[in-house]
């Protein structure tokens, strides 16, 4: 064929060619890259119309166009179908040519798929390296060698704020003078961007803050290709957060650490998964050595297991456990705590951690017993003070009340503690009272409370003791206190008086209780001190009876509203008038007839007694010296109160009486009790004798109420003894009254002593004194007191004067 002779030339070409008849506009021949092109043999394309083998309009358009003479060239991208039925894109071009002395139409196709599909994957490279990018949760920014931006994600965007104006405009300048202004320290942001541009293989992290507050971690990496360094890739994370929580979290670490609470943390399976040191301090343990523990095994509780269900139960419900613990220490002892146990839940609101807050209670609960016991205690001698005393008292009564027994209440108060005080100086007072606390606390049963009021004043309840052993303890308590007390290297004794209040006779409540005890206290101190006594009702007078008993009293004086009886002392068995016994009368115009008992004890609270006690004296010993000049011989006794004893002109007080009555001193006899003896043994026993210079008897009254001891009786210059009619009211009959009085004049027998029984009512009890060996009785079976001038009767006749 002909045309066979072009086909080495276009087979020599690189592109696909087809040689197309210009009349026929058939194929005529194609060459091997038409081959390599189209994946079919060229002999499938010879001979074929160029119009049905066109795959776009425009191709077949043109070839129309050709074949009415209209077009002869064409160049542009089209699409061929494949012999697999495949399209491609190529660009075609065909032109008429001169080949030889032929015209020709040329096709050349140049296959753009590889191209094109090349070009299609960059594209989806570049979108999905786009879309990598947007989706990265970092800023990115993205320049070239020469520090030109090639590009930078909308969170980097965000992060510096740049403005939409700058985003959609390529001014490379003006975005980096903008996040130049945006950063913190420009100056150093900048020097180190030219360290960084002068260094394209350098690798950094720097942390910038910026004006917003970010803070942002920037990590550079120089871009390669190739093998060369063709660019930096800037990846900006917000570390604001990370910072923040790191700040926090080193705060709170400090916060565990430096707290003063002891602190645990445990996991959902409710091990320890760190303790600060103060937790690691009370347990005594490492820190290290309790991870992994369970804290239970540091806690107990009075309730046992109970406890660990019920604290369980309660964090499930409430989040919260809070209450006291004993805190178990690894030597074994344990600490008191407050426990706040606080669950924390995650987002799923399941059991996260639990936190454990303990405070030690050691020092509170000691402050706590500190504060009661300076509340409830006397600081001092560590003995309750009234606040506990008035708790002790209520609870006393009411089981008094429960049972329908008595108590008592003991008023104690030392005798001239001042002394004490101002001589030997107040570390030996404390001593003393300390001493006496002791010795009290020793003498009583453990039901029974000592309290310190202050001062030397203490009060003790007996519980459910009656009148006996409320003596009987009282008596104890004298003869404890009566032992030496030493202090350095002096010894000394201290005596006390003890006034009784006896529940609910003499009070049903603890003031009154305390008052009337005072009242009997006082009372013991007027008649000597170193003794107990009773309250008795009269004791207790109101403060305005006893007001108006003092003005009347001293209004008596004045008025001259007192006078005296006297009652005989007679011998027992022939009935002899032997002495007479003044006792004094008054009797007050708007107050009537009031018994000496009641006004005595108010005079002796007040000191007038003083006074009284003189008048007395001076107007016994008047009608003693008329007695005397109408020729009798019997002795005149006057009784003698504590503090009139006291008088520092007591003897000198009596001498002149005496003296100015002209009366002999064996004419009168001063009857004083027993305690007047103990309180001042030295000073009573100075004046006893100089009152014995002066010949005075000396009679003991009331004797076996109160001490009744020998060694006194032999030591002082005592005459008679009185037997105190309560021993005399039981006689005979009562066993335990007879020995007494049998004793008494036993031993005034031996002491060569009178005795002289007081209150003698009965012939009976006369004849049992008789028996006794008692000689002299004074009483209402021979006379009651009465005045001098009705006494004529009883007096002695001439004879026996
Ligand atoms: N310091 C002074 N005390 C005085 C003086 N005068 C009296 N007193 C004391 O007052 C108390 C009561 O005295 P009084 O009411 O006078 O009672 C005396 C007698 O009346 C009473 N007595 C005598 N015999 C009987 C009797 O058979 N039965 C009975 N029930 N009572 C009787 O005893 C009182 C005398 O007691 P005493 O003095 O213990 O011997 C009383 O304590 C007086 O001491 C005073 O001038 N100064």
């Amino acid at each position: 064929m002909k045309l066979n002779r072009w086909q080495p030339l276009i087979d020599g070409l690189m592109e696909a060619v087809w040689l197309v008849d210009p009349i026929s506009l058939q194929v005529v021949a194609a060459n091997a890259a038409t081959e390599r092109m189209l994946r079919m043999p060229v002999t499938a394309l010879l001979g074929r119309s160029v119009a049905e083998l066109a795959s776009t309009p425009e191709d077949l358009y043109f070839w129309e166009d050709v074949a009415a003479g209209r077009s002869q060239h064409i160049n542009s991208e089209t699409v061929m179908r494949r012999g697999d039925g495949g399209l491609i894109t190529v660009e075609r071009c065909v032109s008429l040519v001169k080949l030889g002395n032929e015209s020709m139409f040329m096709a050349s196709f140049i296959d753009h798929s590889a191209q094109l599909q090349a070009e299609q994957e960059l594209e989806t490279l570049i979108a999905e390296l786009r879309a990598t990018l947007e989706s990265c949760a970092d800023g990115i920014l993205v320049v070239n060698r020469h520090g030109s931006i090639r590009g930078y994600n909308q969170r980097f965007a965000q992060q510096w704020g740049l403005p939409e104006s700058l985003q959609t405009r390529r001014d490379d300048p003006a975005v980096f003078q903008w996040l130049l202004q945006a950063v913190q320290h420009p100056d150093d942001y900048q020097r180190r961007l030219q360290q960084l541009e002068q260094s394209p293989l350098l690798e950094a992290t720097d942390t910038l803050y910026l004006r917003s507050g970010l803070v942002l971690e920037r990590v550079s990496l120089p871009q390669f290709a190739r093998g060369r360094a063709i660019g930096r890739v800037y990846a900006f994370r917000d570390i604001t957060r990370r910072l923040q929580d790191e700040a926090q979290l080193q705060v709170a670490a400090k916060v565990l650490d430096a707290s003063l609470d002891a602190i645990f943390i445990t996991d959902q399976q409710g091990r320890i998964v760190t303790a600060n040191p103060r937790f690691a301090a009370l347990t005594g343990q490492s820190i290290t050595s309790l991870q992994g523990t369970d804290p239970s095994r540091f806690l107990s509780h009075p309730d046992g297991k109970r406890f660990l269900h019920n604290l369980q139960l309660e964090l499930a419900q409430h989040l919260l456990w809070e209450g006291e613990i004993q805190l178990q220490q690894a030597h074994g002892g344990t600490i008191p705590c407050l426990l706040s146990l606080v669950r924390m839940l995650d987002s799923q609101g399941m059991r996260s951690h639990d936190v454990g807050f303990l405070k030690d209670l050691t020092e509170a609960k000691a402050a706590k017993r500190r504060i009661e016991d300076l509340a409830y205690n006397d600081t001092l001698t560590g003995l309750p003070n009234r606040l506990l005393l008035a708790e002790r008292v209520q609870m006393a009564i009411q089981s008094a009340e429960r049972n329908q027994s008595q108590f008592a209440v003991l008023f104690l108060d030392l005798d001239r503690f001042k002394h004490i005080n101002d001589s030997l100086g107040h570390l030996a007072g404390d001593a003393v009272l300390m001493d006496v606390a002791q010795r009290l606390q020793d003498c009583l049963r453990q039901q029974d409370t000592a309290a310190r009021l202050g001062g030397d004043e203490f009060i003790l309840v007996l519980n459910g003791v009656n009148e006996q052993g409320a003596e009987n303890s009282a008596r104890r308590i004298i003869d404890a206190l009566s032992q030496p007390f030493h202090f350095a290297d002096l010894t000394f004794s201290v005596t006390c008086s003890i006034g009784i209040a006896l529940y609910p006779d003499d009070g049903r409540s603890m003031d009154d209780l305390i008052k009337n005890a005072d009242s009997a206290m006082y009372h013991v101190k007027e008649r000597g001190r170193a003794d107990f006594r009773f309250y008795q009702r009269q004791m207790n007078l109101g403060l305005l009876t006893r007001m108006k008993l003092d003005h009347a009293m001293r209004e008596g004086l004045r008025e001259q509203r007192f006078h005296l009886h006297y009652q005989p002392q007679v011998d027992l068995n022939s009935a002899t008038l032997l002495g007479v016994e003044a006792l004094i009368r008054w009797h007050d115009p708007e107050l009537g007839e009031v018994p000496p008992g009641q006004f005595i004890p108010i005079a002796e609270e007040t000191g007038l007694i003083v006074a009284i006690g003189n008048w007395v004296l001076d107007s016994a010993a008047a009608q003693a010296s008329q007695w005397r000049r109408d020729g009798y011989r019997f002795t005149t006794a006057v009784n003698v109160s504590a503090y009139q004893f006291q008088q520092a002109d007591f003897v000198e007080r009596v001498a002149d009486t005496l003296q100015r009555h002209q009366l002999p001193g064996e004419a009168l006899e001063l009857e004083l009790t027993e305690t007047f003896l103990i309180r001042d043994a030295t000073e009573a026993l100075r004046k006893l004798d100089a009152l014995s210079a002066l010949k005075v008897r000396m009679a003991i009254d009331d004797f076996g109420t109160g001490y009744s001891s020998l060694s006194y009786l032999k030591r002082f210059p005592i005459h008679k003894l009185k037997i105190d009619r309560s021993f005399i009211h039981d006689v005979p009959g009562d066993e335990g009254a007879e020995g007494i009085v049998q004793a008494i004049i036993n031993m005034a027998q031996a002491l060569h002593l009178q005795v002289t029984a007081e209150g003698v009512e009965t012939e009976a009890q006369r004849a049992f004194l008789s028996r006794a060996g008692c000689t002299q009785y004074q009483g209402y079976l021979f006379a009651r007191p009465t005045a001098a001038s009705d006494l004529a009767p009883m007096l002695p006749s001439p004879a026996q004067r």
